[in-house]
């Protein structure tokens, strides 16, 4: 089949690679010209493992190019794929200029039936809404689809390539057949649904992975308070099919370009119909109170933050990802400086993108964990780095002036950190003694609120 795919942020990119792969022929569009010109010389605008060598072999093959001329590329294929951004407005609403903006150019470059297929994550009802600014400028008929995107930065190819499931929001038979067509290689697991169902799917299923990961975090402030191992206690939950283990691993809370937007998208959503979406809300409150943990621990463990060296090791969202958009290191490290804290930061890949989005020259970046260390007073670790967990804390420890370490993703065993001489914070685990000491001051009692039916 012929495709185009508008828009090559991760999802276009990594899809139109991908369709590309299975032998189909695709043509990527982008407005930015420099990200065009990257590509067609084989530069991937940003990491994700394994996603160069599949541009090298599928542009070397043809079935894989790069334009900025949107109308060419929707004229030569019969599929047109809408991957464009849909960032937060103030409001937390998604921002639906782009992909209205898309709309209006694909309508007028029709030259035939095609099939416009929406991967973007949008409210519902943007399909329709698409349909009517398409059909507005089009000549020609049309079909729409919500074909939602569900890959993880980082394991983008797998996810695409293996995915758990495909859902299809169609109301047309032909549609419904070509896509099925489109991705029965990928899996037999294909759902198809309405087009409103569809955009829905994607909403709840991202909220529904932000409130178990905010859950666990409730949980591990508990565990620390009546003696509890967060990580025993997620690995036993986690073995009950219907909680299951992923998505249980607490810490300083999600970041990244879609839980935080998702969420608060989901939020307006069901706020435009009159409907108060209260434990989303907790979920997103309780992400915020998460990341600010950090600087709580490390003033308890050092007093005044003022004039202290402060190491962080980590700056993207998550791991092998050079990704900080809502990274925790950002709002982290903001209150560092804020507090007059000297800031040491690596990461093995993202100080670049860190640099750019945060705006000021008050962080020293260094090429390594251990460079960060010296004459640090404590370590912050925001992002779990496979480096990190196989590093000698002891030689971290030597190039210190402190040995203190706030272990924001529970990289390390407690024993790990002691027998390195350490003082440390790490989630969701605190000594038995504290929880005795917590029994006794009752101020820390909350009666029960009995409620009268
Ligand atoms: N990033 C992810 O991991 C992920 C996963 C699943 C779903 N999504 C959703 O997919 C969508 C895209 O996200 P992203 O992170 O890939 O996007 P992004 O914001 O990183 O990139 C979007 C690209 O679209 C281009 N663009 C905008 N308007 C255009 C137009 N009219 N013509 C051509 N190009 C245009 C921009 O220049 C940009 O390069 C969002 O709705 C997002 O929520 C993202
Ligand atoms: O147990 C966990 C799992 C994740 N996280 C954090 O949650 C955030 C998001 O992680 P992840 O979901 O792995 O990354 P994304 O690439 O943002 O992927 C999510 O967002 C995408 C965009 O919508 C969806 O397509 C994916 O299905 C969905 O997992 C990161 O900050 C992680 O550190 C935790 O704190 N604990």
């Amino acid at each position: 089949m012929r495709l185009a795919v508008i828009g090559t942020g991760y999802v276009g990119l990594v899809s139109g690679v991908c369709f590309a792969e299975l032998g189909h022929e695709v043509v990527c569009v982008d407005l930015d010209a420099e990200k065009i010109d990257k590509l067609r010389r084989r530069e991937v605008p940003f990491y994700e493992p394994g996603l160069k060598e599949l541009i090298e072999v599928n542009s070397a093959a043809e079935r894989l190019t790069f334009t900025t001329d949107l109308t060419a590329a929707v004229q030569r294929s019969d599929i047109v794929i809408l991957a464009v951004g849909t960032p937060s407005l103030p409001s937390g609403e998604a921002n639906l200029s782009y992909i209205k903006k898309a709309a209006e150019e694909i309508g007028r470059a029709l030259n035939g039936y095609k099939i416009v297929v929406t991967k973007s994550t949008v409210p519902v009802g943007t399909n329709e809404a698409v349909s009517r600014i398409i059909a507005q400028h089009a000549s020609y008929s049309f079909d729409i689809a919500s074909v939602p995107e569900f890959l993880r930065e980082g394991t983008a190819i797998r996810d695409t390539m293996a995915p758990d499931r495909i859902v299809i929001g169609t109301l047309s038979d032909r549609v419904r057949q070509t896509l099925t067509e489109l991705h029965a290689p990928l899996t037999a697991n294909i759902l198809i649904t309405d087009i409103r169902s569809a955009e829905m799917i994607k909403y709840a299923s991202n909220a529904f992975l932000a409130t178990k990961i905010s859950f666990i975090n409730e949980i591990s402030n508990i565990c620390e308070k009546v003696g509890a191992d967060i990580t025993r206690v997620a690995e036993g939950m986690g073995y009950d099919k219907r909680i299951g283990s992923s998505f249980l691993q607490a810490g300083i809370g999600y970041g990244g370009s879609c839980f935080p937007k998702d969420t608060q998208a989901l939020i307006q959503l069901a706020g435009n119909v009159q409907h108060d979406f209260k434990l989303l809300k907790s979920v997103v409150e309780v992400n915020r109170e998460q990341r600010m943990k950090v600087i709580i621990k490390l003033e308890q463990l050092l007093g005044e933050l003022q004039g202290r060296t402060i190491a962080v090791w980590g700056l993207s969202f998550k791991p092998n990802t050079d990704d900080v958009r809502e990274a925790p290191s950002l709002d982290i490290i903001g209150e560092l400086i804020v507090r007059g804290a000297i800031v040491r930061a690596y990461d093995p890949i993202a100080a670049d993108n860190f640099r750019r989005m945060i705006g000021t020259d008050a962080v020293a970046y260094c090429g390594s964990a251990i460079e960060a260390a010296e004459g640090a007073d404590a370590i912050c670790l925001l992002t779990e780095w496979p480096e990190f967990k196989e590093l000698d804390l002891r030689q971290a420890g030597a190039a210190m002036k402190s040995r203190v370490m706030i272990d924001g993703r529970n990289v390390y065993t407690q024993e790990q950190l002691e027998s390195a001489g350490y003082q440390s914070y790490s989630v969701g685990r605190a000594a038995h003694t504290q929880y005795e000491a917590n029994l006794e001051q009752d101020t820390n009692r909350i009666d029960l609120i009995h409620i009268v039916s």
